[in-house]
């Protein structure tokens, strides 16, 4: 007898060694330079659980999303779907069985939602196209994801320019809970919000996670949002995992130096006597450092890190980083940097 493909020890999903190189958007007509938008990610989000993705902007947030949702077809390495691999299923299997469970949840709801359509049109339209029960069923499943958004029975004949910032954030997740997906991927969700709101869609995601059991992917530049609603967190450095763990322990014990630096960006999450800023953009994604990538802006490299891309150093409960002048761990003060490093400074502060 054959193993059953899905076990409930299975991930939702994973992704092992996964690269994602683009041609680059301006190469000249001969230039065949590569972007390395993702190098080597190997990641899983388990049923229930929110895996928080951080780093800035360029580091490879996006395209991770889109690896995840199946927009993205690696350019190597492997997704595998509740232990399924995903690129070896046929397209209609990806489209049906993969397609309606993940739901996707964008950063502007403005334009991910077609304002020509009232909030019923959108919230029934992937139940149609999936043909979902029959059509009374369909109506009443739709009063039930505005019931589950926290948004009144009027707002189903609005159309999205008639409501505000955050209620079409709802309807935007809504929609995405439509087909009841297993897994949430949310690409910041929130930065497009005025800030009075943000909490409450916040709120409104770890409440649907706590109820429906979901996945979630939820993808932010800012940590201490991250922070907030993870489980466990990726930090994302130019297309690398750099650091990955429980949450608690990433922000409260981070390891990578630029995991320190994103932390000690938002003073209120730790004490910490010294404030690391990070001078310069990210270096092109075109041409990466050799080695750590972070090398560059680090206020510990050496020459070690010029080499090899550092292997995963292990902690525990999974905590994992990628570096040969790790932190302390302890929640003490960083290094302070040395005199003439002019890639960081540090201010008291
Ligand atoms: N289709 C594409 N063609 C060429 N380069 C791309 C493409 N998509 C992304 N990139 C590049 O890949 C790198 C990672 O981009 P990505 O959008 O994933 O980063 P991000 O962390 O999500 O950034 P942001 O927060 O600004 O959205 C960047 O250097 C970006 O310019």
């Amino acid at each position: 007898m054959t193993a059953p493909k899905d076990t409930a020890m299975d991930p939702l999903i994973r992704l092992d060694h996964v690269h994602v190189r683009h041609r680059a958007r301006s190469g000249g007509l001969f230039r065949r330079d590569a972007v390395h938008a993702l190098t080597d990610a190997t990641l899983e989000v388990r049923r229930g659980e929110i895996l928080g993705l951080v780093g800035e902007s360029g580091c490879g947030k996006s395209t991770l999303a889109r690896v995840v949702t199946g927009l993205q077809r690696p350019t190597e390495g492997r997704v595998r779907f509740r232990g399924e691999d995903l690129w070896g299923m046929t397209a209609a299997d990806r489209r049906e069985r993969f397609g309606q469970a993940v739901g996707v949840v964008f950063q502007d709801p403005s334009t991910a939602l077609n304002p020509r359509l009232s909030v019923r049109q959108i919230l029934r339209d992937p139940l149609d196209v999936h043909r979902r029960g029959t059509r009374a069923e369909r109506e009443s499943r739709v009063e039930e994801l505005l019931d589950l958004v926290g948004l009144p029975g009027h707002t189903l004949e609005a159309l999205p320019g008639q409501l505000s910032g955050g209620q079409r954030q709802r309807v935007a997740i809504a929609r995405a809970l439509a087909l009841e997906p297993e897994l949430i991927v949310a690409d910041e969700p929130t930065s497009a919000l005025d800030v009075s709101v943000r909490a409450q869609v916040l709120n409104l995601l770890v409440d649907l996670r706590a109820r429906l059991g979901l996945g979630m992917v939820f993808i932010s530049h800012d940590v201490q949002t991250v922070r907030y609603l993870a489980d466990r967190i990726a930090v994302l450095y130019l297309g690398r995992v750099v650091e990955e763990g429980g949450a608690a322990r990433v922000t409260g014990a981070p390891r990578h130096p630029y995991t320190e630096a994103l932390l000690s960006a938002t003073p209120s999450l730790l004490e910490r006597p010294e404030r690391i800023v990070l001078h310069g953009p990210v270096p092109s994604a075109t041409n990466p450092p050799s080695g750590c990538p972070f090398r560059t802006r680090c206020w510990k490299a050496d020459d070690a890190c010029a080499t090899v891309f550092p292997a995963a150093t292990e902690g525990v409960d999974g905590h994992r980083w990628h570096c040969v002048h790790p932190q302390p761990g302890d929640g003490a003060a960083p290094e302070p940097s040395p005199a003439g490093a002019a890639a960081v400074t540090t201010t008291t502060g």
